[in-house]
């Protein structure tokens, strides 16, 4: 955990930004049709997740995740995500669809974290579900053992599934948030909320499934795009700021 950010609070209205210099990526989860993909790759998305989840409506077989996944290959990083799986559906996810990330959202422990990233040669991000301050302390339980984090709402008490639930988390609680690695904001984001979530956490990408869907597992193209363009125009706003900022702040010049 870092301290207090030293130019601005979290109390930020949607068009404040954090000095950042890079593009926040953007995941967009529970791809389920050709026309997702077609989507997320027109919006500009960074990354695209597969889930592997049966009692989520966005749950495909590993033999469809690798048919649509083709056309995206190389183009965006692919994330298959899991749930406290067995070995077995690891492997044929590990051997068949190659993902650049496997998206660890169950209750996978440290140990079992760091076993399956060194046992399938796979590199992960671990989620955690975050209601208390408390929660993200367990970040530092993985460091070392994931490539990222994944910061979503812990799912409502009556959930079937514990993610894509559309369930917000309180962003203050990320004040000074940390990990040491990079990780996405989770839970409830859509291109309603997305600049003011951006501006009170300055989160380094940013993850989203219901809320650019028309019902559960039915992605919308158009809120794909609304969704990637708020994103890429808090970007785009940052980034002037950061032109604008006073001079004991900015970055190093290089000599010439
Ligand atoms: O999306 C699912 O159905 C799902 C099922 C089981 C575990 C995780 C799941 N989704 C995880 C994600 O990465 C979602 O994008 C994340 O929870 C945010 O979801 P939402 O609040 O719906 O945007």
């Amino acid at each position: 955990m870092r301290g207090p950010k030293p130019l601005l609070t979290l109390d930020k209205s949607a068009d404040s930004c954090d000095w950042k210099a890079m593009e926040t990526e953007v995941k967009i989860c529970g791809l389920t049709k050709p026309e997702d993909i077609d989507a997320a790759l027109a919006a500009g998305a960074d990354w695209i997740g597969f889930v592997f989840f049966a009692k989520s409506p966005r749950s495909l077989s590993v033999a469809r995740a690798v048919d649509l996944a083709a056309p995206a290959r190389g183009r965006v990083g692919i994330v298959a995500l899991t749930v406290d799986a067995q070995d077995d559906l690891i492997d044929e996810i590990a051997r068949d669809l190659k993902p650049d990330f496997i998206q660890l959202h169950g209750s996978e422990t440290p140990e079992r974290t760091a076993e399956i990233r060194s046992r399938f040669h796979l590199r992960t991000v671990k989620a955690l579900g975050i209601g208390e301050r408390a929660d993200l302390d367990k970040a530092s339980l993985y460091a070392g053992h994931v490539e990222r984090l994944l910061l979503d709402a812990r799912p409502p008490k009556d959930a079937t599934r514990p993610g894509g639930n559309g369930a917000a988390f309180d962003w203050r609680l990320l004040e000074g948030f940390e990990p040491g690695m990079a990780w996405f904001l989770s839970g409830g984001l859509n291109g309603d909320n997305i600049g003011a979530a951006l501006a009170a956490t300055s989160a380094p990408a940013v993850d989203v499934s219901s809320g650019v869907e028309r019902a559960p597992g039915e992605k919308d193209p158009a809120e794909i795009a609304r969704f990637v363009a708020a994103v890429r125009a808090h970007d785009a706003r940052c980034e002037g700021a950061e032109d604008a900022r006073p001079a004991a702040n900015a970055a190093p010049v290089a000599a010439a």
